[in-house]
């Protein structure tokens, strides 16, 4: 554009000078002038229709897609072949790869096989070695290396025969005997004793006339150490003790002697066993309940029970420990048959045992401690203004104040029928009337730990004859206390 600029500034001499200096031969400035002028001239226009114009731009974009078609081709292409090139590569660098493997495979089998070769080789070498010196001294042992050929053969040929002979023929060889050490040193330590050396004989010290002979009779008659069924069979101290007994007062003493029972074969007790084991524990009478029928009946109602002497549980209230006012009042209260729970810790509460019992909620543990509780204090003298000082006889602690409410109420149910008095003490009462009733004396107390202990601090109440507790939900009481 600059260039154009400058030669039409300068004029059509310097434009003839220049198109001489171009061609080589010098323009008229006619020529140039008119063929500046041509050049000059403006462009011819021309009209194009618009729908020229659309097919010319549908032309242009059709043109420029078929371009990038082309090229999204070509560079796919590219892509494709570079890929086919690069898996090529990757196939050749496997394939060599393999080779190498193959070729080192076949290196180390033949190394291996000339490692065996050599060892059986060597082996071989051994053998013959050995088969060599074997010959020599089997032949020496046979006293026939110098013999003659023949004669040595015919030797060796009856010496084998001998040998088959007494493999198969089964002839016994002389074995060397071997002497143990015992046998061996017997002989050495020979003490050449005179029997009447012998000063244990005892012919004339009166020490060891009588021989000392243990006391079998001592106690009741048994030696320990000794299986005392074998014992028993010949044991007679009961009966001998009796007839001495009956000898010297003169008492009637048959009701002391036990008939000796016969003991049954094992046939016999089997079908004694299977005809008690008939009847089921229902229909049996609590005296003949076996342990087989305890085992079931405690299936049957799931108790499970760990600890030794666990006393039976009770099938139905009569058959339980608990004293008839009790036993009323469960029946005014309704309670038909006892629950598992019940049926198993009375029984063992009431022998006043340590008892850690479990089950599930609303199963009567309310009931099962407290009913024994109640038979435990009513055995006990009545509280008089004296013994009332020392407080009550039994504690039943609980976590929540609603819970000692609750058990205070399953108490009171039977409490009345054997004249028994109780409190709770809880918070949320009137504490001084709590601590009257503790002063006028109660058998029963049932509290929460926080409340008991702040009892126990003011000096409401102690606890000097209080020996029975019961904690109820004992994990948690402890938790609220801690
Ligand atoms: N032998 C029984 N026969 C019929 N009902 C019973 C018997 N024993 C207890 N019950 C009743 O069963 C209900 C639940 O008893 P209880 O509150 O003692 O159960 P629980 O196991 O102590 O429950 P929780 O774990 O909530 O303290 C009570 O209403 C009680 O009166």
């Amino acid at each position: 554009m600059a260039e154009e600029a400058k030669r039409r500034s300068d004029g059509p001499e310097a434009d003839a000078k220049r198109q001489k200096s171009d061609k080589g031969e010098v323009m008229s400035l006619e020529q140039v002038l008119a063929k500046r002028k041509e050049e000059n001239k403006a462009p011819k226009m021309k009209f194009v229709s618009k729908n020229d114009r659309e097919k010319h731009a549908q032309k242009e974009a059709d043109k420029q897609k078929a371009d990038q078609k082309k090229k999204a081709e070509e560079a796919s292409k590219r892509r494709k072949d570079f890929l086919l090139q690069e898996e090529i590569e990757r196939e050749r660098e496997r394939q060599r790869e393999r080779e190498e493997r193959e070729r080192e495979r076949k290196r180390r089998e033949e190394e291996r096989q000339r490692e065996r070769e050599e060892r059986e080789k060597e082996r071989l070498k051994q053998r013959e070695e050995k088969e060599g010196l074997m010959q020599t001294s089997s032949l020496a042992e046979m006293n026939l290396l110098k013999l003659p050929d023949q004669e040595r053969r015919e030797r060796q040929a009856e010496k084998e025969l001998e040998l088959i002979k007494r493999h198969y023929l089964g002839m016994k060889e002389n074995k060397k005997k071997m002497q143990k050490p015992s046998e061996k040193f017997r002989n050495i330590f020979n003490f050449e004793w005179n029997a009447d050396d012998d000063t244990m004989r005892g012919d004339n010290n009166p020490l060891y006339t009588k021989r000392l002979e243990p006391q079998l009779l001592f106690g009741r008659g048994y030696r320990a150490g000794i299986d005392v069924r074998e014992q028993r069979k010949n044991n007679s101290f009961y009966e001998e003790l009796i007839a001495k007994r009956a000898e010297y007062s003169g008492e009637d003493v048959s009701a002391f002697v036990q008939p000796s029972k016969e003991p049954l074969s094992f046939k016999q007790r089997d079908i004694e066993d299977k005809d008690i084991n008939k009847t089921h524990w229902t229909e049996k009478p609590v005296d003949d309940m076996t342990t087989r029928d305890w085992r079931i009946f405690r299936e049957d109602f799931q108790i499970f029970i760990r600890g030794g002497r666990v006393p039976v549980p009770m099938r139905v209230w009569s058959e339980g420990p608990l004293p008839w006012e009790l036993l009323e009042a469960v029946n005014k209260v309704g309670y038909a048959r006892p629950t598992p729970i019940q049926m198993q810790a009375i029984p063992i509460a009431c022998q006043c045992r340590d008892l850690i019992a479990v089950a599930e909620t609303g199963s009567g543990k309310t009931a099962a401690y407290v009913l024994p509780m109640l038979s435990y204090v009513k055995k006990l003298p009545k509280l008089d203004d004296t013994s009332a000082q020392d407080g009550p006889y039994a504690i039943i602690l609980a976590p929540s104040r609603e819970l000692v409410i609750q058990i205070e109420e399953e108490a009171r149910k039977f409490a009345a029928f054997c004249d028994c008095r109780m409190v709770s003490v809880v918070g949320g009462r009137d504490a001084e009337a709590q601590a009257f009733t503790l002063r006028q004396g109660v058998e029963m107390c049932m509290a929460t730990p926080g409340r008991l202990c702040d009892s126990l601090d003011k000096r409401h109440t102690v606890l000097n004859q209080c020996t029975y507790v019961v904690i109820d939900e004992a994990l948690k009481a402890a938790g609220a206390e801690s």
